[in-house]
């Protein structure tokens, strides 16, 4: 039987672009459920084999209900990592006269691609009323199913192709080097692509009361030359003021560099989890 891969659906999301992308040459049956959430329970309760879910866009930061759901709920590794160009558009039910942006009454979408293209709704759609929901694709295809309605969805050029809409306009994020980062988790192993760039992913949680701990966090890293890219905190949930720290390191986990480093870390009374050790692959292009 074949296995299945668990996206944020419905069709037509940038979500499932990138587990297309993620997946290629494997056999898989995608599998779309309402909410991140509800991916990652999938894959946690073995529904499915595999989950892709966003991790981190390049205008609108950490999408903050991955990490906390990775961090908190689930005990699933990242097995791979995505970055995928986003390009938002306007689209409206197709109908027989085009609908004038100063006609449009409300704008549906995913809050990230709502954050992404905050100038331009301003600017054009000052008195339209902008409501969130779960992805951009659902978004579309509940304009598409009210098309006696003047709303548009913000969401990907796919769903032009899979829902009955038509552009109001193109490319409106604000800012055209617009990124997000994907990430396949799993507890099964899957047979990925070769990539350049390999990376690790750990959470440490810091002794309390301990002055310069992250200070000497990082220079278990500094001292070894091992590159960081990313270190954000996310609240524990346990008290005010108490945070994890993610700490991307640019490459794979090894026999010698990062178990010394972890073990130094440690010696210190931190505890380090690790979430993942994996490929990064870069998409050029999107559709
Ligand atoms: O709604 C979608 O299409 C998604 O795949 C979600 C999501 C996100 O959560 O960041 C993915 C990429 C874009 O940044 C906007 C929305």
């Amino acid at each position: 039987m074949e296995k299945k891969l668990a996206f944020l659906g419905p069709r037509g999301t940038f979500t499932e672009e990138a587990a297309r992308i993620l997946s290629l040459g494997q056999k898989l049956s995608f599998v779309p459920y309402p909410s991140i959430i509800e991916v990652l329970d999938a894959v946690s309760k073995k529904e499915v084999a595999y989950g892709v879910v966003p991790m981190e866009n390049s205008i609108e930061g950490t999408v903050n209900s991955t990490l906390d759901w990775l961090i908190h709920e689930v005990d699933l590794p990242i097995l791979a990592e995505l970055a995928l160009p986003i390009t938002q558009n306007l689209l409206v039910a197709k109908r027989e006269h085009p609908l004038p942006l100063s006609a449009i009454t409300r704008v549906l979408s995913h809050p990230q691609a709502i954050a992404q293209s905050h100038n331009f709704l301003r600017e054009n759609l000052p008195e339209a009323a902008i409501e969130t929901v779960n992805s951009t694709a659902l978004a579309a295809k509940m304009v598409s199913e009210h098309p006696e309605e003047p709303w548009a969805a913000v969401g990907t050029r796919l769903n032009v192709e899979i829902y009955p809409l038509e552009f109001a306009r193109e490319q409106i994020q604000d800012y055209s080097n617009n990124y997000t980062r994907f990430v396949l988790v799993g507890l099964e192993s899957l047979d990925l692509p070769v990539s350049r760039k390999e990376k690790t992913t750990i959470l440490v949680t810091l002794p309390e009361d301990f002055p310069g701990a992250l200070y000497q966090v990082l220079a278990a890293f500094a001292w070894r030359k091992v590159n960081l890219s990313r270190i954000e905190s996310r609240p524990t949930k346990r008290a005010l003021g108490s945070y994890y720290f993610v700490i991307d390191i640019e490459q794979k986990m090894d026999d010698v560099l990062l178990p010394g480093a972890f073990a130094e870390i440690e010696a210190i009374g931190c505890q380090v989890r690790q979430l993942g050790t994996y490929p990064f692959y870069m998409h050029q292009t999107n559709s």
